[in-house]
């Protein structure tokens, strides 16, 4: 183990991957205390829950019917069920008519200087590791851009834990570290500089917890896990490390003051975009995955297409191969379709960034099909003339203004 990691404060910032991004920025032992940190978060969403209260999990799996019986809850059930806490969570500060208020700093000489330059970092990050994506938040208001940023920068260093170049040396130990360390930073305490950028943000926006630590959850699934008997499983896998990515980007994005689109309907949709987005990444990665002993397609799907790992090991883009692809192409779409829905109900400055990466994302489905499903030696990827094309596509579709009424998702 790294003498880094070694220190139980497991930092995936200091787990360096060259080029710098993750490497500690720690000044002192806290960059800013709990008394700058107006923790808005506890009034705002009424001390629902307690600090470190697992309310919304999605791990308890059996409940009783009305009749009384026990039955298993399908992992889309459980998940539901989170969506909509989220979405009650943040319901009146969501559909303000006013922007989203940013309170003023309360000026610590030299914190805000430290917090300026903690987003720039953040930035530099986003701009380094999601070029495109980058691109699309500079079409956000600033205060928006700069959490999304954060987000995305605590997002980046989670999946770092089990994919970095430290991976090998992360423990549940370590991520339970991992998340003490985000509590703190929920609490005001956050531990190094771009943890004080996150902590910025959560005080600004209603962000919620709970998607941050079912992301660590995912992780967890991934440390102890590199098989996925059916979909359900993979459908909560999904969710941890993908879904909640869209629980968390809602309350930053903010939902159109006109939208009669419920909450929960458009959390509904983001969750929907997290999860076409991961299993459009799986079924890119297919053979990448397979080479690290990881197969995250469902076996029992596998196995009814007369396929199993040894197939995928092996590589061979049968006819087999090829018809299993189709269904698992088509369902990601669905999910793509189900997330649509809810793009147009967002805050107009958010719409065009949140629809050029979902059109982008799809694009890797067709490149796929392109590709004629070799997803084993091929990675499929949109080339710049295509990103380029999307881009006025998205534009477009981003001045078409909400729903005058409630037609969103069925289950709403
Ligand atoms: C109503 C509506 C549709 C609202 C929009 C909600 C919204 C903005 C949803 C965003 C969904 C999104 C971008 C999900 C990311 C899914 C994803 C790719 C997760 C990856 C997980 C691990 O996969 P894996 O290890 O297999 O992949 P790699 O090979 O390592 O890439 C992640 C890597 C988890 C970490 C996720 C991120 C780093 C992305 C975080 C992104 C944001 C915070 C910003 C999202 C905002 C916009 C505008 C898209
Ligand atoms: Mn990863």
């Amino acid at each position: 183990m790294s003498v880094a990691l070694a220190q139980v404060n497991v930092s995936p910032c200091e787990v360096s991957n060259g080029t710098g991004f993750l490497e500690s920025v720690r000044e002192g032992n806290r960059i800013f205390g709990s008394s700058r940190h107006r923790n808005s978060r506890f009034s705002c969403l009424g001390g629902s829950r307690t600090k470190n209260g697992r309310i919304f999990s999605v791990r308890s799996a059996i409940v009783a019917t009305p009749g009384g019986e026990m039955t298993t809850m399908t992992s889309e059930q459980k998940v539901y069920d989170v969506v909509l806490k989220q979405a009650a969570l943040v319901k009146r500060q969501l559909r303000s008519t006013d922007e989203l208020e940013v309170k003023p700093d309360i000026p610590i000489p030299g914190n805000l200087d430290l917090l300026s330059e903690a987003y720039d970092r953040c930035s530099e990050v986003c701009a380094e590791y999601a070029k495109t994506f980058y691109l699309g938040t500079l079409l956000m208001t600033p205060e928006r851009r700069k959490a999304i940023w954060a987000i995305y920068v605590w997002c980046r260093r989670t999946d770092e834990l089990v994919d970095g170049p430290n991976a090998s040396h992360i423990t549940p130990q370590a991520l339970d570290r991992w998340e003490d360390r985000l509590e703190d930073v929920f609490n005001g305490r956050p531990f190094d500089m771009l943890d004080a950028a996150l902590s910025d943000t959560v005080s600004n926006f209603p962000v919620d917890i709970q998607p941050f630590r079912d992301m660590i959850e995912g992780m967890r699934m991934d440390l102890r896990k590199s098989r996925y008997r059916n979909f359900d499983e993979l459908y909560l896998y999904c969710y941890y490390v993908a879904g909640t990515v869209g629980l968390m980007s809602v309350p930053i994005m903010g939902i159109d003051p006109e939208s009669k689109a419920t909450t929960e309907s458009v959390y509904n949709a983001a969750l929907a975009l997290g999860i076409a987005n991961q299993l459009t990444n799986i079924l890119r990665d297919v053979g990448e995955d397979a080479r690290r002993g990881r197969v995250y397609l469902p076996q029992d799907e596998l196995a009814q297409a007369g396929l199993s790992d040894e197939d995928i090991f092996a590589g061979r883009v049968t006819d087999k191969w090829r018809i299993f692809m189709k269904k698992q192409i088509q369902r990601a779409r669905k999910f793509f379709d189900e997330a649509e829905k809810g793009v147009t109900e967002l805050s107009g400055a958010s719409r065009w960034p949140v629809w050029a990466s979902l059109l982008l994302y799809r694009k890797i489905l067709d490149e796929i099909e392109a590709n004629d499903y070799n997803n084993f030696t091929r990675r499929a990827y949109v080339s710049k003339p295509k990103k380029f094309i999307a881009l006025p596509i998205a534009y477009a579709k981003s001045l078409v203004p909400p729903t005058s009424t409630r037609t969103l998702s069925p289950l709403s």
